[in-house]
């Protein structure tokens, strides 16, 4: 089994990272969609952060310098919340902040696909999509939609993420069964997680903030924070699994499993690969 992936090259990072995370409990702000707010938090509280879901363009300026990183997530994007999205995001940017993109359901409309193409402009650390979502805005089109879900795997992102990655000098994570995740030039996958995860809704977002307080703690390495963060969160959901009986008590057991993970667990179970 270990003999199949470089976890070994990978597992004693992915738990220090989790252990930093812990012991500094980063404050990550979060502008998220409304279906998700409540298990980002509680992602990211169990995972030993501290969450805010501070979204009004009115507190941005006083409240995102104090942050020690940012997730943006525009699921349930309206008119009305898209200014404190890109005052926060260029706040962040500006002040070296590292924050997250999350294009959630990017392709169901044009005025998403437009929102989204100016907040990568704004540079984010981590552009952090399923592989649907990771194609549609590589490419600026919309091309079909399912909303929120994938309709493609994330290893037929791997080229889409790759181009996005090297265009906006975000590091590019599409999750999925191998969660991908790529600067431009390398490429992970991360081959934690269980497929019942996708049966609860905002798993994706909360993995987006965990990815935040993950950079939060390594700001200068995005590619290996981000690779941390989803075996952690995959590995949190393969646990939970072995305690559930469908997606609604996985998702207590997740955040159970998050909480309570220890070293020797965590080493066992890292399943990392460099794909290219
Ligand atoms: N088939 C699968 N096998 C294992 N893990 C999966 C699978 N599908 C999704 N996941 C995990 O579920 C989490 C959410 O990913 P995903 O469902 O792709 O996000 P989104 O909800 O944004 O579409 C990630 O941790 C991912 O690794
Ligand atoms: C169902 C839904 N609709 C708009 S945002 C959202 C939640 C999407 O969450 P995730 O991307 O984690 O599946
Ligand atoms: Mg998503």
């Amino acid at each position: 089994m270990e003999s199949k992936f470089d976890s070994k090259e990978w597992s004693s990072g992915v738990w220090t990272h989790f252990t930093d995370v812990r012991r500094r409990s980063p404050l990550v702000q979060c502008i998220t969609n409304l279906v998700s707010m409540d298990l980002v938090a509680n992602t990211l509280l169990s995972a030993g952060a501290s969450p805010a879901m501070v979204h009004s363009v009115a507190e941005v300026p006083d409240f995102t310098p104090h942050v020690h990183a940012l997730c943006v997530n525009v699921g349930t994007l309206t008119p009305d919340w898209l200014p404190s999205m890109k005052a926060a995001a260029e706040l962040a940017s500006q002040l070296g902040k590292p924050w997250v993109l999350d294009p959630a359901a990017v392709s169901c409309s044009g005025f998403r696909l437009k929102a989204c193409l100016e907040l990568v402009e704004l540079k984010p650390s981590v552009i952090k999509g399923n592989g649907s979502e990771i194609i549609a805005l590589s490419s600026a089109s919309q091309g079909h939609t399912k909303g929120a879900d994938s309709s493609h795997e994330s290893t037929e992102a791997i080229e889409a993420a790759k181009s996005l990655a090297l265009s906006s000098g975000a590091v590019v994570a599409v999750s999925g069964a191998v969660d991908i995740v790529t600067d431009g030039k390398r490429v992970i996958g991360v081959h934690n997680g269980t497929k019942m995860m996708q049966k609860i809704t905002a798993t994706g977002c909360s993995l987006s903030g965990l990815v935040a307080a993950f950079l939060a703690v390594d700001p200068l390495h995005p590619l290996e924070a981000t690779v941390s963060a989803m075996s952690i969160f995959g590995i949190a959901g393969e646990l939970g699994e072995e305690m559930a009986n469908g997606p609604a008590s996985l998702r207590m057991h997740l955040i159970d499993s998050l909480y309570g993970l220890d070293e020797t667990t965590v080493l066992s179970r890292v399943k990392i690969t460099r794909l290219g």
